[in-house]
């Protein structure tokens, strides 16, 4: 029986690493959790347990550190670039380097209308992320964000869907429709402005679901996606999760009061599990 060692990768996880960038007049404040992943010539690691091509992953960490020094000072996808560049030219036995990149932000906090100096609010769930990867044809960048929570209280129903001998479910024309989204977006290319481009992505995502009749969290999943698309030639192609966070009105009827669509019971679990790639053809 001839046996062999298939796909396998090492590296470090959640690397945690906060930077205080000092600006003459006020303070950043950024803060990341990174992983590094490294594919390539690890055979005889595995097999013979010879260490000889092995980066330890603690080295790996270091670097990580060593290098926001001097790199960290922009977004998240130069610094990602930067870290799998390093990791690919100065490791012949290397062939390929990810870097995945997840930042929590932070707010300067603000009082009438001016941002504090050096005092920020955290907390959000929401969180940016990149992938990076490269190998020796070059790099590869995708850009998203997880855990952004999304809440519409009305232009959203759920009506026409099969009914078997299982389905209780009423349809709805007026539903809430809440979601805690996941996108991740591929990029053309690595030479772009990543912050703005991101933002921009952003806030396009916010309006369609906040413009979108949604017919059901599939239709307003595929509209998100489309708008991204449209206004974004850097961008090939988005994939989104969208769970839908179910609100439930409640029956008010059985004490005798009708429920006019304004008290519900949040349920987290079970939940729908929406996701879906919106391409270019
Ligand atoms: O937008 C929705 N899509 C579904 O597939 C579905 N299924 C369900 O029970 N409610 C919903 N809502």
């Amino acid at each position: 029986m001839n046996i062999k060692l298939g796909t396998n990768a090492y590296g470090k996880n959640a690397v945690n690493l906060s930077k205080i960038i000092r600006h003459a007049d006020h303070h950043e404040f950024r803060q990341v959790s990174v992983n590094v992943a490294l594919e390539g010539d690890f055979d005889t690691a595995h097999t013979l347990g010879d260490n000889a091509k092995i980066l330890p992953t603690d080295t790996q960490k270091n670097t990580v550190y060593v290098l926001a020094k001097e790199h960290f000072t922009n977004t998240i996808e130069e610094f990602g670039l930067h870290l799998a560049n390093h990791f690919i030219s100065n490791n012949p036995q290397v062939s390929k380097a990810r870097i995945e990149i997840l930042e929590h932000t932070w707010q300067r906090m603000a009082f009438d209308g001016a941002a504090h100096t050096h005092s920020f609010t955290g907390g959000s769930t929401e969180k940016r992320r990149t992938l990076i990867t490269q190998t020796a044809a070059g790099a590869q960048v995708s850009s998203g964000l997880q855990d952004l929570l999304l809440l519409k209280t009305t232009d959203s129903g759920f009506e026409n869907y099969i009914k078997d001998q299982y389905t209780v479910l009423k349809e709805t024309s007026d539903r809430i429709l809440a979601t805690k989204c996941e996108a991740t977006w591929e990029y053309t290319t690595t030479d772009l402005d990543f912050e703005a481009t991101y933002h921009k992505i952003r806030t396009s995502l916010l309006h369609t679901f906040a413009h979108h009749k949604s017919l059901s969290v599939q239709q307003t999943l595929y509209a998100i996606g489309e708008q991204i698309l449209l206004a974004n030639d850097v961008v090939k192609e988005v994939s989104l999760i969208m769970p839908n966070k179910h609100h439930i009105p409640f029956n008010l009827e059985q004490f005798g009061m009708e429920n006019k669509n304004e008290v519900f019971m949040a349920t987290d679990e079970p939940f729908g599990y929406i996701t879906g790639t919106v391409v270019r053809e």
